[in-house]
């Protein structure tokens, strides 16, 4: 049911990346962290799934992304790997497991790969990280940037601010961007950067960005599953670039209320939730009990 094709859908690879870009057919990326919502992300046609560290806050309740480890990040790339099937997926190098130096970022890129059993990395940062990327892309592990916004530098930035928003910082996000390219990078993940300045960063490039709080002039866009399918409580705070295209939290919030007060009122389980027993089997079980003279 649903999905595009079902499984008749080809395997989706940085060629099909690239032809996408040359087309001007806009990307599609979506965040997924276990097996229900890979599986649903690539049964609805979605190019790129990345197992974003975002997962630290959606997944694991914790307060930014910086406290993920990599050992943990594995665990989710592998049960995304076994339900996405036909789209790219890309891990993120979750904060301390690529900052050091090239060669400690490879070693968590292979391991991303073969722990994680996934296509490509996904890391933060910009000129600073271009060895960095050319050391990874050069072992042949694709490599997806991320500028703008990086949360795993929240500290730093003094929270998660939008970035870029004057003439000297958008040069600065147009430097990064061209580095990361020249470094090899086959994407970059562009967050949280006005719409005008990522337009004109996205001209300046010749790999595509996929944009997050960063406007319509991207090659591509990419959200956190759980903010678009409106799975989360009320009152939660949600970042003003998404789109609440579904109510997955209120669809649950009736289900499971409806299972506690039917099991409260014994509605639930009805006969045919129940397995059936001979009326012979059932009245020798009475006997050994001692029942059958009542
Ligand atoms: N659930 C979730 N969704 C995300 O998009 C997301 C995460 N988690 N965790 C990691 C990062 C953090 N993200 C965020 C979080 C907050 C803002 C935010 O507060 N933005 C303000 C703008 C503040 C300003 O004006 O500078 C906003 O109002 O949207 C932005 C990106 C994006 N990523
Ligand atoms: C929002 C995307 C780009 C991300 O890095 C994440 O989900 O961790
Ligand atoms: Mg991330």
């Amino acid at each position: 049911m649903g999905g595009v094709g079902g499984n008749l859908r080809k395997k989706i690879t940085l060629n099909t990346i690239r032809t996408l870009y040359k087309k001007g057919e806009p990307i599609t990326m979506l965040t997924a962290h276990d097996f229900p919502s890979g599986h649903v992300a690539d049964a609805a046609g979605i190019e790129i799934v990345l197992v974003g560290d975002s997962l630290a806050m959606v997944a694991m309740g914790m307060e930014d992304t910086s406290e993920v480890l990599l050992e943990e990040m594995l665990l989710h790339c592998r049960s995304v790997s076994r339900a996405a099937k036909t789209s790219l997926i890309i891990g993120d190098l979750p904060m301390g497991c690529y900052e050091i130096a090239p060669e400690q970022a490879l070693e968590s890129a292979i391991r991303v790969i073969k722990e994680g059993r996934v296509h490509g990395v996904k890391l933060e940062g910009g000129i600073e990280m271009a060895p960095t990327i050319k050391k990874i892309t050069t072992a042949g592990i694709p490599v997806l940037a991320h500028i703008g916004l990086t949360p795993q530098r929240q500290n730093a930035l003094g929270g998660f601010r939008v970035q870029g928003k004057t003439a000297a910082g958008a040069t600065k996000i147009l430097e990064d961007a061209l580095a990361i390219q020249e470094a090899g990078a086959f994407a970059t993940v562009l967050e949280a950067v006005p719409a005008e300045i990522a337009a004109l960063i996205t001209k300046k490039l010749s790999i595509p960005t996929i944009g997050i709080g960063a406007g319509n002039g991207c090659s591509g866009q990419v959200l956190v599953q759980v903010d678009m399918t409106g799975n989360f409580p009320p009152g939660r705070f949600i970042p003003k670039f998404v789109k609440k295209y579904g109510d997955v939290w209120s669809e649950s919030m009736k289900a499971i209320e409806a299972y506690r007060d039917e099991t409260k009122s014994r509605a639930y389980p009805a006969p045919e939730h129940t397995y059936p027993i001979s009326k012979e089997e059932l009245a020798e079980f009475e006997r050994v009990l001692g029942y059958q003279d009542v």
